[in-house]
């Protein structure tokens, strides 16, 4: 039986957009932790954000190698249910924390996936996500979807350059088990647009 696709919007800074986003059918919200994002979080807007959330909505903390005891102090005030590591994290760093987390990997034509699943085997999930030089995430470029194998042993979650017009065709295709999208549902980097948001979770849905 094929499952339904679950849908993560990442990128989120603002409880009312969170609270929009979830309320349109968004089952993660993903708050980004690395500073040179657009999307950046600071701990309080990431605490007004999950404040916001209604329940069985899985609040996602986006990382770039970041420095584990500024991590582990992070998580003693902000109860994220999952860790998404967008860096180059070991297994063991990514573990550490004691915290259900997914593993992004940006995929470039020699990446071999089936590799990547077996270093990180007791991660959640594999996030594939495109190879942007010198950007670790969030770029809205998509890549090559040929590239993924569709014997992933661990659950997939499709990332890069979706949006509302192409998800369906992602779905279709590729089965992800999860889609994640940033770029694609914004008006201006760091800024979402509900309407697109809405859009997208629908065309997901209905693939
Ligand atoms: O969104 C960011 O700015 C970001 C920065 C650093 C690491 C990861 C980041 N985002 C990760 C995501 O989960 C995005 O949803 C994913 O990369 C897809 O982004 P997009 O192509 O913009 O939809």
């Amino acid at each position: 039986m094929s499952h339904q696709v679950r849908v993560k919007i990442c990128g989120l800074r603002d409880p009312a957009t969170a609270r929009a986003a979830a309320q349109m059918g968004a089952d993660a919200i993903g708050l980004v932790f690395y500073g040179p994002s657009p999307r950046n979080v600071s701990v309080a807007e990431a605490q007004a954000v999950l404040a916001a959330l209604p329940p069985f909505v899985t609040s996602v903390g986006l990382f770039v190698n970041a420095d584990a005891d500024w991590l582990r102090d992070l998580l003693k005030v902000l109860p994220l249910d999952l860790l998404q590591f967008h860096g180059d994290e070991s297994p063991e760093y990514c573990r550490s924390f004691g915290k259900p987390w997914i593993k992004a990997v940006r995929v470039k034509p020699d990446t071999n996936l089936i590799e990547y699943a077996a270093l990180f085997h007791d991660a959640r999930g594999l996030l594939v996500d495109a190879f942007v030089e010198g950007t670790p995430g969030g770029t809205g470029e998509a890549f090559d979807w040929s590239l993924i194998p569709k014997d992933l042993p661990l659950p997939l979650i499709l990332s890069g350059g979706l949006d509302p017009v192409n998800v369906s065709e992602a779905v279709a295709r590729i089965a992800p088990w999860a889609v994640d999208v940033s770029s694609g549902v914004e008006s201006a980097r760091g800024v979402k647009d509900l309407n697109k948001v809405a859009q997208f979770i629908k065309a997901a849905r209905h693939a």
